[in-house]
């Protein structure tokens, strides 16, 4: 079974307005609410690909209901931990250009943290465990960390899709995957990576610290897939960007989804990147058609020579 851990779920709230002013009163021209934060959105898109996986995660109040009901109709098993507060909303604006507002959280307890390590008692080494998104404020930072301990201990695959200090976190954990994007790549050593081959450099720093794949998502320049043995890079099909949110979540869902079905590592990285554009050029997470249309479009080669 996959796993998909998301400790902070959202209602993502996407709201599209234009000529957007601060301080007065604007109206949307459209808006919707799906469920979201990153591990759920892997759960999602590997649904969509007819890959099974479970939920897990801290869910409350009536907005953590709308993410359960939805994830309920879509036929995607969970296991969330019920906590008291609201599971946030994240306000995703569109206008001119794409914001974001995540919200906190709800407050989680030393016991809810306990009910939620039980869950991982039943996993075997046949599992795959998908860490993905922030950590809420009342857990430790030391969390991923923590989790990784008892997937190694049981020799569970780690994937990670995590930024910041928790990326850090996680990487001296030597995990299976981790897919950063090029802005949170560039800040883990104090740098902007702008192209892909500043990224290639960076991207196998991390395999040489024991990280077994790194992919690498560039946006529209393209992506990296960096094992300790081989790199490879894809270019992503040219398209009308109507909503990235959860892109990054799709490569990750489109790729471990082609590792379940026990696809090459260079065909389920072409299947993330096609996953990752579907989803760009959507309103909503993408679906298994746009993926397929997609794919002719994404041509990957191997790096060869010295920069491998
Ligand atoms: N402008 C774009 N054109 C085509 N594909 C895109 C674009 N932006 C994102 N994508 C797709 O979404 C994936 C993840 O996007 P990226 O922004 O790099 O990651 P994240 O969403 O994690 O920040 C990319 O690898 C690519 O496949
Ligand atoms: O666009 P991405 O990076 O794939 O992830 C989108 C998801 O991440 C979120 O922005 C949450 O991110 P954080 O967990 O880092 O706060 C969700 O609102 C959204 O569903």
């Amino acid at each position: 079974m996959i796993y998909t851990v998301t400790l902070n779920p959202s209602v993502d709230y996407i709201v599209e307005v234009e000529q957007f002013e601060l301080g007065s009163l604007n109206r949307t021209v459209a808006d919707t609410k799906f469920p979201g934060g990153k591990g759920i959105n892997v759960s999602r898109v590997m649904k969509r690909l007819a890959v099974e996986s479970n939920a897990l995660g801290f869910i409350g109040g009536f907005t953590g209901k709308f993410v359960e009901d939805f994830l309920n109709l879509e036929k995607i098993p969970s296991n969330f931990v019920k906590v008291s507060g609201d599971t946030r909303i994240n306000i995703k604006l569109k206008t001119e250009v794409e914001s974001e507002i995540n919200g906190l959280g709800p407050n989680i307890s030393e016991d809810q943290l306990t009910e939620f390590f039980e869950i991982f008692q039943k996993m075997t080494r046949e599992d795959i465990v998908v860490l993905a998104g922030s950590i809420p404020g009342t857990l430790p930072s030391s969390i991923y960390k923590e989790i990784i301990a008892v997937c190694k201990e049981k020799e569970i695959k780690v994937v990670a899709d995590v930024s910041g200090d928790a990326l850090k976190e996680v990487i001296s954990e030597k995990p299976y995957l981790i897919k950063p994007n090029h802005h949170e790549l560039g800040e883990l050593f104090n740098t902007e990576i702008q192209s892909v081959e500043e990224a290639l450099v960076y991207g196998k720093k991390l395999v040489k610290q024991g990280v077994k794949h790194v992919i690498v998502s560039l946006a529209e320049k393209g992506a990296l897939l960096i094992t300790e043995n081989n790199s490879y890079v894809a270019n992503v099909p040219k398209g009308k960007v109507l909503n990235s949110v959860g892109a990054g979540d799709s490569v990750v869902g489109g790729f471990i989804s082609a590792i379940s079905k026990d696809y090459s590592i260079e065909e389920a990285f072409k299947i993330g990147v096609a996953a990752g554009s579907a989803t760009a050029f959507s309103m909503e997470l993408c679906t298994k058609q746009k993926i397929e249309e997609l794919l002719p479009y994404i041509e990957v080669n191997e790096v060869k020579g010295e920069e491998r």
